[in-house]
């Protein structure tokens, strides 16, 4: 199964091996629990790691492979980040995509070599959705061939870029280009922030940390003000845009090219999701099994409380959905890579797909995930409140995903932009132009569904219904849009007014991705047994996302009321089916107990000994009387009593 789910027995066997590693390496462990670490601790522990990683990654992982660096940096550093985070995620990908070879030669190998560190500065004060409102400005002057970077007003100031604030020296930052007085958009810089000797700021720059966040305390996100700020005209990423010394501007193959760094973390950050989603599950479900609460037959002892359906319930459907999004993770940075490989070579024609499948996933994975984390908090009761389980870091980190990146309700409406072109077609009877994953639109579907009515037809009839309901909405939406414009209605007040609706239509196509990705991974699989378990928790997925998004079916008559029983049974018999399982299908994701950091989540489920062990480990408890008493709470009492 961790074969499955890591992609291949080859990296099953390596994150294993790799783990082993860092199990024999007390200098890559946390001193002490990170929850009882100052911010200040917790990046000065980061930086310590990090430095010993920089020396002896070479002797754990292959630096050269993404996944064994990700799983590196999870078991070391963490999910909370790290003062290098965005130089690995951003910085680097940045200039791979969007610097000249030669920009590349100069850059990339002091990035490599991490003689530089870097980010990516992109959102502003002021805004950070609307790139076109961007007001940093790179006003080009002719004389000296430099670009003059300008923060105008405190609107303009960039705010939030991780590890910014402290960490980094260079910066890809994104700036409104004027040459001649013509605003060419944002464009991409690469800019040096601070001294590479001593770290100060260079004269003209104002920069420093934002303050504590929800989660990823450990990274400095910043602010940086940039005061006529000059930077050589070459710094300018010139792979796809190029300025000539004469101020000649030569326009990229496409103009939203430079926006791939976003795509980028967009495609990957689907597994980071399904990891996290995973490792709360993981916590949740093997405490669920030491926890002894109340009794189901009274005359029986109490049980586990991953016995009582609704824990079931609770946790199981969110197993499903962290394989769905392992699976469907997987096939887009597939897809993310090659259309990054024909976009080096030109070819621009396959990014409007991938633009529009990224915004839907990251955002319904994002907001499923976050929702999934919060069911396994509540689904450990009190201790899943406690830091000693984790869950609330790992939510804090997962939500961010939901605004990073492009905020959720946004990006869905990126993809809808997509959905009604696409549904543009099928109304003017030009559906064989329709790409693959809209191909569905043009298709046309029977009356009703037929789930329950054809015996071992496999997964098909879902995800006919799935379509069904998909194609439906989007239809719909783009019917209300298309109305509203003939009613005389302003195309972009037409839209706003029909956002939410054409948003329901997005998460209905990109949920049938998901279940599409799933059913194509199951397919795949010959090992019987790995096959039996995963058909199993298939079931359980589409039944569940069916059930939950019934009312789009039921509403035409395509599911009766006796089909959505029939759902609903199988819900319920899935969750049965899985009980058996349930750690295992966790446990195959192999996470260590360094990686998972959790008292209530540990593998030899040894729980209460060791939360007590954790609770006499707080700092308050170093002394039996604190100064916050006899200073004032003893003070307030005596002079009570008199
Ligand atoms: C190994 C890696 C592991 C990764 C693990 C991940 C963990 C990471 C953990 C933490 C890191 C956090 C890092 C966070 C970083 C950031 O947040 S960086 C800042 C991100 N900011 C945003 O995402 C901003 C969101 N806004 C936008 O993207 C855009 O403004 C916009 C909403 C897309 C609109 O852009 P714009 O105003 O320029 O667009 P319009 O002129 O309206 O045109 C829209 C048309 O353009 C098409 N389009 C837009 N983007 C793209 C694209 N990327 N590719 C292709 N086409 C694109 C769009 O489809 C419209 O086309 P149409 O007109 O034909 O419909
Ligand atoms: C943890 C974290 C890390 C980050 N790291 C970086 C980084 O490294 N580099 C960087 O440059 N940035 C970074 N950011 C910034 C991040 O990319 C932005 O916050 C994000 O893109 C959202 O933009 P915003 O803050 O302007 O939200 P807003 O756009 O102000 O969103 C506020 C509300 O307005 C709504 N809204 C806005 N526009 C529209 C619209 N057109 N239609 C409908 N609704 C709309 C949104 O849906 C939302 O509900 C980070 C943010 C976080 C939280």
């Amino acid at each position: 199964m961790a074969a499955q789910i890591w992609g291949s027995e080859k990296r099953a066997r390596r994150r294993r091996e790799i783990s082993a590693k860092i199990a024999q390496m007390p200098e890559l462990h946390d001193s002490k629990p990170l929850p009882f670490m100052t911010r200040e601790e917790k990046i000065m522990e980061s930086a310590r790691k990090l430095t010993i990683l920089t020396e002896k990654m070479g002797q754990i992982i292959d630096p050269t492979d993404p996944a064994e660096l990700y799983h590196l940096n999870n078991e070391v550093l963490g999910l909370e980040g790290n003062p290098m985070a965005l130089h690995g995620v951003m910085f680097i990908p940045a200039l791979s995509a969007q610097a000249s070879d030669e920009q590349q030669a100069k850059w990339l190998p002091r990035a490599l070599r991490r003689e530089i560190i870097g980010t990516y500065a992109q959102t502003e004060l002021g805004h950070g959705t609307n790139l076109q409102n961007l007001e940093t400005t790179a006003t080009y002057d002719l004389a000296t061939q430099e670009f003059v970077l300008h923060t105008p007003q405190i609107t303009a100031l960039k705010w939030w870029p991780g590890n910014l604030g402290k960490s980094s020296n260079y910066a890809v930052v994104v700036a409104h280009m004027i040459i001649k007085a013509k605003n060419y958009g944002p464009h991409p810089f690469m800019v040096q922030l601070r001294d590479e000797k001593t770290h100060e700021p260079l004269p003209g720059i104002t920069i420093g940390d934002i303050g504590p966040k929800m989660a990823y305390n450990i990274v400095d996100n910043g602010f940086l003000g940039f005061n006529k700020y000059r930077i050589p005209r070459t710094n300018l990423l010139m792979r796809h845009t190029k300025v000539e010394a004469d101020g000649t501007y030569i326009k990229p193959p496409h103009a939203k090219i430079n926006y791939s760094a976003m795509v980028h973390v967009r495609a990957y950050m689907l597994t980071g999701q399904a990891i996290m989603l995973a490792s709360a599950l993981n916590i949740a479900t093997r405490y669920s099994s030491v926890r002894r609460q109340g009794q189901i037959d009274k005359s029986q002892p109490e049980v586990k409380v991953l016995e009582y359906q609704t824990q079931q319930h609770r946790l199981f459907p969110s197993i499903a959905r962290a394989y769905a999004f392992q699976f469907a993770g997987a096939e887009t940075v597939k897809l993310y890579e090659h259309v990054l490989k024909e976009m080096k070579s030109g070819n621009v024609s396959l990014m409007a797909d991938l633009h529009a499948l990224t915004s839907g996933l990251k955002s319904v994975v994002t907001y499923q995930t976050g929702e999934g984390i919060e069911q396994a908090r509540m689904a450990c009761g009190g201790h899943g409140y406690s830091m000693a389980s984790y869950i609330s870091e790992i939510y804090g980190v997962a939500i961010g995903g939901c605004t990073y990146e492009g905020e959720n309700m946004v990006m869905l409406l990126q993809l809808a932009r997509y959905l009604v072109k696409s549904a543009a077609l099928v109304k003017s009877g030009q559906s064989s132009k329709l790409g693959p994953l809209v191909a569905y639109l043009g298709v046309k579907s029977e009356p009703t569904s037929l789930i329950d009515r054809i015996p071992n037809s496999g997964f098909t009839e879902y995800v006919k219904t799935f379509q069904h309901v998909s194609k439906r909405q989007t239809l719909k939406a783009a019917d209300m849009f298309f109305g509203l414009m003939e009613k005389g209605e302003k195309r972009e007040i037409a839209w706003n007014k029909c956002s939410v609706e054409l948003n329901r239509a997005s998460r209905l196509h990109t949920r049938l991705f998901i279940v599409e990705a799933f059913v194509r991974r199951v397919n795949e699989i010959a090992d019987i047994r790995i096959k039996e378990a995963l058909t199993d928790l298939l079931h359980l997925h589409v039944n569940y996302e069916l059930l939950d998004i019934a009312s789009y079916a039921l509403e035409d008559g395509f599911l009766s009321a006796s089909q959505l029983d029939y759902i609903r049974d199988q819900v319920y018999l899935y969750l049965g089916k899985i009980r058996p399982n349930a750690v295992s299908l966790l446990d195959s994701w192999e996470f260590s107990d360094i990686e998972l950091r959790s008292v209530l989540g540990r593998r030899d489920g040894n729980v209460y000994e060791n939360l007590f062990k954790w609770a006499k480990s707080s700092p308050l408890n170093k002394t039996d009387v604190l100064s916050s008493v006899t200073q004032y709470l003893k003070p307030m009492m005596e002079k009570a009593r008199l």
